[in-house]
C-alpha cells in the first residue's frame, strides 16, 4: 500500500466511523425509547441484574401544579394596558387602505381578554400594535401602560405567543425551555434559578410529564419526528412565553388547529394563570365554543377594522341586544353569545331571518361602531381612565375595594346622565359620519338605554374581600361595560401606587457572549440530531468522492494523465460548487426560524450569525476533508504536503463560498424558488468563468472574461492548478501514447506525410532524458498570481459573502413582516 492508498483508505474509514457515530447519536436522541429498549436487551449500562428487572424509562417528576403555579406570580406590579383611538392604514396600489379605525380598550391584570371578529377584521393588526410588534403602516392612537406611555422596555416585559411556534423539532421540551430561559431571563438568573423557573412554568401548564419529549415535527430533509401533540405544543408555547415573568401575554389564535378538548384546556390554563398570577392576557381567537368563551373575562370585537364592543364578556349581549336593539339572541338557533355576536357584526353575508334585526350593510356596521365609540368616550370622560402614576389606591374610580364599590353605587345616576349626553353627542356626530342616520339612531338608542338605567349602565360592585391584603386573587367577576371601564389597575399591586410606567423598569437581557454560547449550543445540538444533515452529508461526500476516484483512478504522469488531471481539478471545483444545492431546504428553514426568533427579539443578530457560522465549520471541514482526500488518494494527485493542504483549502473554500451564496440568496429572496434562480445564475458564471472550458485568452469578447472575479471556481481551480503543477516535472521517456498520435494524424490529414511521420516518431520516442515541465501548464492558463494569492482571493470572497449575508440578515430582522 503506497501513500496515496493510505490517504484515501484512511479518509474513507474516517467517513464511515463518522457516519456510524452520528447516526447512532441522532438515533439515540430522536428515539430515546427505542435506544433504551435496545440497551435493555443488550444489558448495557444497567448493571448485573438489568435483564431481570428493567427499570422503566425515567419518568419526569410530577409537580404540585397549584404550588408551582403560585410561583408564577410576576415580580413587580401588574400592568394594565390601555389604548385609545388606534388606527392603522396602508398605502396600496388602489390608494390608502384603512384596516383599523378608532379602536380603544383596556386589558387588565388578572384577566383574559379575547380579540374577536370575522376574518380580516383587524385582530392580528390590533394584537401586533398592542404588543409593539407592528412597524409598518400608518399607525395612529396611543397605547399606555398603567396610564403612561410605553417605554422601550415594554417588549421585554411582555411575551408574544405566535400562532405558529418556531421550536426546533429535534430538541426536547426541556432543551427548548433551557434555550429560551437562557435567552429571555435577565443576566442575574443562575442555572439553578433557570431550572427552577422552567419547572415552574411547565408545571403551571401541566406539561412536566413531557419535559423530555421531543418537540417533533418535520425536519428540513423531510424526516417526520414524532413529538408533542398540537395541544401540548400550544401549552409549551405558553409556558415559554411565561418564562421571563411577563406582565402582559399576547397570544395569536392560541386555539387554532386544536381539537375542542385541547382548546378548552389551553384557554382554561390561561385563565387560571391570569387569575393566580396577575398576568394581563390578550388573545385573538376565532369563534370559540361556549366553554372556551366562558373562560374569557373580557372581549374586544372588531369588524372591518371598526370596534364593535370592548368590555366584559357578560356585557356583550346586553350591549348588542339591550343597547342597540339587535337580535334577539336565541341560544338554540344562534349558538353561544360569542357565535351570535360574530355573526351579527359580520356584514359580509345574508343572514337567516332567525337573526331578527341584524347588521347587514357597511352602514349598519359604521353606526354600531359609532354608537360604541360614543358610549366608550362618555365612560372614559367620566373618570374611568386607568389610574395615573402616583395616585393612591382607592383614590379614583379604579379602586377595587369596598370604597370603589361605594363610589360606583353613588355615581350611577351621574353615569346615566352623562352617558345619555354622550349618546346624544354620538348621535349628532354620527350624522356626519359613514353610518349617517343609522349611526345616529344607534347612538341615540345607546343613549336611551343608558338614560333608562338599562343594562349598559349596570355597575357591578366588586365582591367584598377580594382585595383584602393577603387574600388570593380571584378571577374577575363579570361586570357591565361601564363598570368594567371604570375599574382601575391591578387588584393586588396597584401599579399607579408603585410608580406606573416607572415600574416598567429596564430589564437587562443576557450578554452577547451568553447569547452566542446558547445559540452555538442550539446549532450544534440541532445539527447533530438531524441525521440527514450530518450522516447524510458525509455519506454523499464520501461516495461521490469514491465514484470520482474510481473514474480518475491512478492518473499517470504522461500526456494523457496530464489532460485527465486538469479535468479532475476542474471537476473537483464543480462538485464543491454544486454540492450545497442538496441542502437548499435547510437554508429556507433556517430563515423561517430566524424570522420567528428575531421577531421575538430573542437575540442579537450578530450573536446568532457568529454562532451559526462557527457551528457549521467542523461539519464542513470533516465532509470536505474526507471527500477531497478520498479523491486525492484514489486519483494519485501530487504527494506533497503543501499541495495536499492547498488543494483541500481550495476545495473547502469553494464549497463554503457556494454554500454561503445560496444562503445569502435565500435571505434576500422571498421564497426558495427565487433563491434557486439567483443561485443558478451565479453557478452558471462559475461553470464557464473557470479558464478551463474556454481560456479567458481564447474568448472573442475579452470583456466577458472580467466576470472571472466573481467566480469562486476560477480562484479554486487556479489555486489547485498551482498546487498540482507548480515546480513539478515528470519523465516523458515513454513518449506519447500511439492512439493520441493516430488522432493527431487524423486531425491534420492534409499535412505532408513525411513531416507528420517525423513528428510522430519524435513523440513516440522522445529519448531517455525527456522531461515534461508542468510549469508550462500554468503558462498555458496564464496564471499570474501565486498559489496563495488565489487562496487568499477565495478567502476574501468568502468573507465578503459573509458580510453581505450578515447585512441581509440585519435587514431581514428589521424588515416589516407584520
Ligand atoms: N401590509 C398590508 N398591506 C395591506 N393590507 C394589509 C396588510 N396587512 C394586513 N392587511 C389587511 O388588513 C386587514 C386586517 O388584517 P388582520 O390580519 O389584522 O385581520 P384578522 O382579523 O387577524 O384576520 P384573520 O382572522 O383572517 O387572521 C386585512 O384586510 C388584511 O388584508
Amino acid at each position: 500500500m503506497d501513500t496515496s492508498d493510505a490517504l484515501w483508505i484512511s479518509a474513507l474509514a474516517f467517513a464511515h466511523v463518522y457516519v456510524v457515530f452520528f447516526a447512532l447519536r441522532a438515533a439515540s436522541s430522536l428515539y430515546p425509547a427505542a435506544v433504551h429498549r435496545v440497551k435493555g436487551w443488550l444489558c448495557i449500562g444497567r448493571g448485573k441484574s438489568c435483564c431481570a428487572a428493567q427499570p422503566a424509562l425515567p419518568r419526569p417528576r410530577s409537580g404540585d401544579i397549584w404550588m408551582a403555579a403560585t410561583k408564577l406570580l410576576p415580580r413587580g406590579a401588574p400592568l394594565e394596558l390601555s389604548w385609545e383611538g388606534l388606527g392603522c392604514s396602508y398605502e396600496t396600489q388602489d390608494g390608502v387602505k384603512t384596516v383599523l379605525q378608532d379602536v380603544s380598550g383596556v386589558a387588565r391584570p388578572y384577566e383574559l381578554q379575547a380579540l374577536m371578529g370575522p376574518s380580516g377584521a383587524g385582530k392580528s393588526t390590533l394584537l401586533d400594535i398592542l404588543a409593539a410588534r407592528k412597524t409598518v403602516g400608518r399607525l395612529t392612537g396611543t397605547v399606555k401602560v398603567n396610564g403612561a406611555p410605553r417605554g422601550s422596555s415594554f417588549v421585554r416585559l411582555t411575551a408574544y405567543v405566535p400562532q405558529e411556534d418556531a421550536f426546533l423539532p429535534t430538541m426536547t421540551v426541556q432543551e427548548t425551555c433551557e434555550l429560551h430561559a437562557a435567552l429571555r431571563l435577565g443576566r442575574g438568573a443562575t442555572r439553578a434559578r433557570r431550572e427552577e423557573r422552567i419547572e415552574e412554568v411547565l408545571a403551571s401548564m401541566n406539561m412536566l410529564h413531557a419535559r423530555h419529549t421531543l418537540v417533533g415535527g418535520v425536519l428540513p430533509g423531510g424526516l417526520a419526528l414524532r413529538g408533542l401533540s398540537g395541544g401540548e405544543r400550544r401549552r409549551v408555547s405558553v409556558a415559554i412565553g411565561c418564562l421571563a415573568h411577563p406582565k402582559v401575554l399576547f397570544l395569536d389564535e392560541p386555539t387554532s388547529g386544536l381539537d375542542a378538548c385541547s382548546a378548552l384546556a389551553v384557554v382554561e390554563h390561561l385563565r387560571d394563570r391570569a387569575a393566580d398570577s396577575g398576568l394581563t392576557i390578550v388573545a385573538s381567537i376565532h369563534q370559540p365554543r361556549a366553554s372556551v368563551w366562558a373562560a374569557f373575562n373580557s372581549v374586544s370585537i372588531l369588524s372591518g377594522g371598526l370596534l364593535m364592543y370592548s368590555g366584559p364578556t357578560s356585557g356583550l349581549l346586553p350591549w348588542f341586544e339591550g343597547g342597540l336593539g339587535y337580535g334577539p339572541w336565541d341560544a338554540d338557533a344562534h349558538g353561544s353569545v360569542a357565535d351570535w355576536a360574530i355573526d351579527l357584526v359580520n356584514a359580509g353575508f345574508t343572514k337567516p331571518t332567525s337573526y331578527g334585526r341584524t347588521i347587514e350593510t357597511d352602514e349598519d356596521l359604521a353606526s354600531a361602531a359609532a354608537a360604541f365609540s360614543a358610549h366608550y368616550s362618555a365612560s372614559s370622560q367620566r373618570g374611568s381612565k386607568p389610574q395615573q402614576p402616583g395616585a393612591a389606591p382607592g383614590s379614583s374610580h379604579g379602586d377595587n375595594g369596598r370604597g370603589g364599590a361605594r363610589d360606583d353605587a353613588q355615581s350611577d345616576d351621574q353615569d346615566a346622565a352623562s352617558a345619555a349626553e354622550a349618546g346624544a353627542a354620538g348621535a349628532r356626530a354620527a350624522k356626519g359620519s359613514r353610518g349617517g342616520a343609522a349611526a345616529a339612531a344607534a347612538a341615540a338608542a345607546a343613549a336611551a338605554a343608558a338614560a333608562a338605567g338599562g343594562v349598559v349602565m349596570v355597575v357591578d360592585a366588586a365582591p367584598a374581600g377580594t382585595d383584602s391584603p393577603g387574600a388570593p386573587p380571584a378571577a374577575a367577576p363579570p361586570r357591565g361595560p361601564l363598570g368594567w371601564l371604570r375599574r382601575g389597575a391591578g387588584r393586588r399591586d396597584n401599579a399607579a401606587a408603585t410608580g406606573g410606567a416607572a415600574a416598567v423598569g429596564r430589564v437587562e437581557g443576557p450578554s452577547w457572549w451568553r447569547q452566542f454560547q446558547v445559540l452555538l449550543w442550539r446549532e450544534l445540538l440541532s445539527t447533530m440530531r438531524n441525521p440527514m444533515d450530518v450522516a447524510g452529508r458525509m455519506i454523499i461526500f464520501a461516495y461521490v468522492a469514491v465514484f470520482i476516484g474510481l473514474i480518475f483512478w491512478r492518473l499517470g504522469d504522461d500526456v494523457d494523465g496530464l489532460r485527465n488531471r486538469l479535468t479532475l481539478l476542474y471537476s473537483q471545483a464543480q462538485v464543491y460548487l454544486l454540492m450545497p444545492y442538496v441542502y437548499m431546504s435547510l437554508y429556507s428553514s433556517d430563515k423561517a426560524y430566524f424570522i420567528a426568533d428575531s421577531s421575538a427579539k430573542l437575540f442579537r443578530v450578530s450573536a446568532y450569525y457568529a454562532a451559526k457560522t462557527i457551528a457549521v465549520i467542523p461539519f464542513v471541514l470533516a465532509n470536505v476533508l474526507a471527500g477531497t482526500l478520498i479523491v486525492y488518494g484514489m486519483a494519485g494527485l501530487r504527494l506533497d504536503a503543501g499541495s495536499i493542504v492547498a488543494h483541500c483549502v481550495a476545495c473547502g473554500l469553494c464549497y463554503m463560498t457556494a454554500q454561503q451564496v445560496q444562503a445569502l440568496a435565500t435571505i434576500l429572496t422571498p421564497n426558495q424558488d427565487s433563491a434557486f434562480i439567483i443561485s443558478i445564475a451565479w453557478t452558471c458564471i462559475n461553470l464557464y468563468e473557470s479558464n478551463f472550458l474556454v481560456r479567458f485568452s481564447d474568448m472573442t469578447h475579452s470583456w466577458i472574461g472580467g466576470l472571472r472575479y466573481v467566480s469562486a471556481v476560477y480562484y479554486a481551480f487556479s489555486g489547485m492548478l498551482r498546487a498540482e503543477f507548480e515546480g513539478a516535472s515528470a519523465s516523458c521517456a515513454g513518449g506519447v501514447a500511439p492512439d493520441l498520435i493516430a488522432s493527431l494524424k487524423a486531425l491534420v490529414p492534409a499535412a505532408p506525410a513525411s513531416r507528420v511521420q517525423m513528428a510522430a516518431r519524435t513523440l513516440e520516442q522522445p529519448g531517455a532524458d525527456c522531461r515534461m515541465d508542468f510549469n508550462a501548464v500554468l503558462g498555458y492558463f496564464n496564471l499570474d498570481w501565486p498559489m496563495w494569492g488565489y487562496i487568499t482571493a477565495l478567502l476574501i470572497y468568502l468573507g465578503a459573502v459573509h458580510v453581505a449575508s450578515y447585512l441581509a440578515l440585519l435587514l431581514l430582522a428589521r424588515k416589516e413582516r407584520r
